[in-house]
């Protein structure tokens, strides 16, 4: 299947957990009904973004709330659900964990945020995840009868590598719940998904908690589905909703025969990256101008 509906979820999260499963579900069931065959929620559904909140809402995954009410909600309305992420709970460890659920209800997958997002930039905002969570170890891709997709949360929109690796393995869409701030909000959200969109030739899409300015951490808000072409074809201001787009696979074969740079790769050239400097001839790759 070529073509599929797409929801991001901008939900309102508040201290009520049992609230927040009640919102997520009731806005899984709208996507559902408006005809999304895949739905994201944002990054940290189910408790407020916050270091002080991790160790409160986390739970084991699966076992806990969370992850019985998303299953419930992927079966009932028969789509795949990306949940977001949660804090998990494991051992003496806590992660920031998103659970992949299919049409059925099961529990296909979970990506573990694998870069922490640790921040320091004066006077507007210093944020350290790594405090109290621990890292995933690995990446995180699932199948759909759609298409292959690849997950990151937040921070992890940061990192290059990551989206490349994803789109190598045939990743046509990459879904990153997250939580962008005051400060990085306006400066790199949209800049991201669509450096990350360029970059793959991929779609790109990402799913925030709406901004609650009485909040610790106020986030940016603004969801946004970017296609192939660097476009943002579909997006929300701050305010709590839906942003569905049709994914069109069609168009990313489009653009990648319009502007084939996958075939036109030097990698002869970026292979010798890794090599030290200093174990070059004069004559190798690189022309460094001093
Ligand atoms: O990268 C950023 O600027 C924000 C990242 C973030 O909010 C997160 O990882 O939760």
């Amino acid at each position: 299947m070529s073509k599929f509906k797409l929801a991001m979820v901008q939900m309102a999260v508040g201290l009520s957990k049992p609230e927040n499963l009640a919102r997520a579900t009731k806005f899984i069931q709208e996507a559902s009904s408006a005809g999304a065959k895949v739905i994201t929620l944002p990054e940290c559904f189910n408790s407020p973004y916050g270091t002080n909140y991790f160790a409160e809402y986390a739970e084991s995954i699966p076992g806990g709330p969370s992850t019985e009410a998303l299953a419930k909600a992927a079966k009932e309305n028969s789509v795949y659900v990306v949940g977001g992420s949660i804090p998990e709970r494991q051992g003496d460890k806590l992660y920031n964990t998103c659970t992949i659920f299919n049409p059925k209800g099961e529990l296909i997958t979970k990506h573990r945020k694998v870069h922490l997002f640790d921040i320091d930039v004066p006077g507007k905002i210093r944020f350290q995840e790594s405090e109290v969570l621990s890292p995933g170890d690995h990446l995180t891709i699932f199948t759909t009868p759609f298409c292959t997709i690849g997950v990151g949360i937040c921070y992890d929109i940061r990192f290059a590598e990551m989206a490349q690796i994803y789109a190598n393995k045939g990743c046509a869409l990459l879904l990153y719940p997250g939580a962008f701030n005051m400060t990085t909000g306006p400066a790199h959200w949209e800049a991201l998904q669509r450096a990350r969109a360029l970059d793959n030739q991929v779609f790109v899409a990402t799913a925030s908690p709406a901004r609650d300015t009485g909040a610790g951490y106020i986030a940016w808000g603004h969801s946004s589905v970017v296609d192939p072409w660097g476009d943002v074809i579909s997006t929300i201001d701050e305010k709590e909703g839906i942003v569905y787009a049709d994914i069109d696979l069609a168009r990313m074969e489009e653009v990648r025969k319009n502007i084939p740079i996958r075939n036109q790769k030097r990698l002869d050239l970026y292979n010798p990256v890794s090599v030290p400097l200093k174990s070059q001839r004069k004559d190798d790759l690189y022309d460094i101008h001093q």
